[in-house]
């Protein structure tokens, strides 16, 4: 089955702002795929639209089986519940443990309010949320504020609390951007495995030619909105970099300063 299928999507803003002009592509349930592309090439604006916080002008997008429409709030909170995201600046309460952050991840199959959540989630969501944190390596910091943390394990802990909506897809946006290059691979390898002993669908927006290579089987590449090339992560070579990138390469990140991202911020209110 297709996991994730996009029909001819165009995004204008503004009425002249074109973000996608035309994008499709296919991926299958278990791939792991990365999108390249420069500043602008639309990649978030991409990501928007998968998961619906992001209405195109034209086209569609279907997420395992289900079309992704926002004017349909409760089959979109439907969906949504499948997919897991990952973000730069990880989106974690800073003034909480670790603990509730990660029963946090299942405030969706829930009816209280995050106050009072952690006080009345049942012991299976308790067990479940150490499970998590377990399987991410940090069930020992299960009492730690979130905000006493490194940011290597503080996207531990965001995947962790993804965990907790066993998800089917997980959209991953440069989930390692703000982390030195080894907690990056650490993270990297966590997904990966995750990733494959689940058979989740993995989706990232990565810079790092060399961690897509590593990570991904596939790469879809945008250029100015468009599809520039969808192929095997093994035919990227200098002469394809230059071509998407320019000579300078991708742009390097700046430090995060751990701003929520809008989508973040929406996502939250899940
Ligand atoms: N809300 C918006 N209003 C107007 N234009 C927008 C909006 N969001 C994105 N754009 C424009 O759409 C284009 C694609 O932006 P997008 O953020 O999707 O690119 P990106 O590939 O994610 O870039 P980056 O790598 O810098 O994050 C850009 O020209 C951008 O200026």
């Amino acid at each position: 089955m297709n996991a994730i299928e996009v029909n001819k999507i165009r995004k204008v803003y503004n009425q002249r702002d074109v973000a996608l002009d035309g994008v499709s592509f296919t991926i299958k349930e278990g791939e792991s795929v990365v999108i390249l592309g420069h500043n602008g090439s639309g990649k978030s604006t991409l990501f928007r639209t998968l998961t619906g916080f992001e209405e195109p002008t034209e086209g569609s997008v279907t997420l395992l089986g289900r079309e992704v429409d926002p004017g349909k709030r409760r089959h979109l909170r439907e969906t949504r519940k499948k997919v897991g995201m990952v973000f730069q600046a990880f989106g974690l309460i800073d003034n909480v443990s670790v603990f509730q952050n990660v029963l946090f991840g299942a405030l969706g199959q829930v009816k209280f309010a995050p106050a009072t959540y952690s006080l009345f989630a049942s012991d299976a969501l308790r067990t479940r949320a150490m499970e998590c944190l377990d399987r991410v390596g940090l069930a020992h910091l299960s009492e730690r504020r979130a905000d006493r943390l490194s940011g290597g394990q503080k996207q531990r802990i965001a995947i962790a609390r993804m965990l907790m909506q066993d998800p089917e897809i997980i959209l991953a946006d440069e989930p390692i951007a703000s982390l030195d290059p080894k907690a990056g691979r650490e993270v990297m390898d966590l997904l990966a495995e995750i990733a494959a002993e689940r058979n989740i669908t993995l989706l990232m927006i990565l810079h790092q030619i060399p961690i897509a290579k590593r990570y991904a089987d596939r790469f879809i590449a945008l250029k100015n909105g468009e599809v520039y090339a969808d192929g095997e992560v093994s035919v990227i070579d200098e002469d394809f970099e230059t071509a998407l990138f320019g000579n300078s390469g991708p742009k390097e990140e700046p430090p995060s300063d751990e701003t929520p991202q809008p989508i973040e911020q929406e996502a939250r209110k899940l």
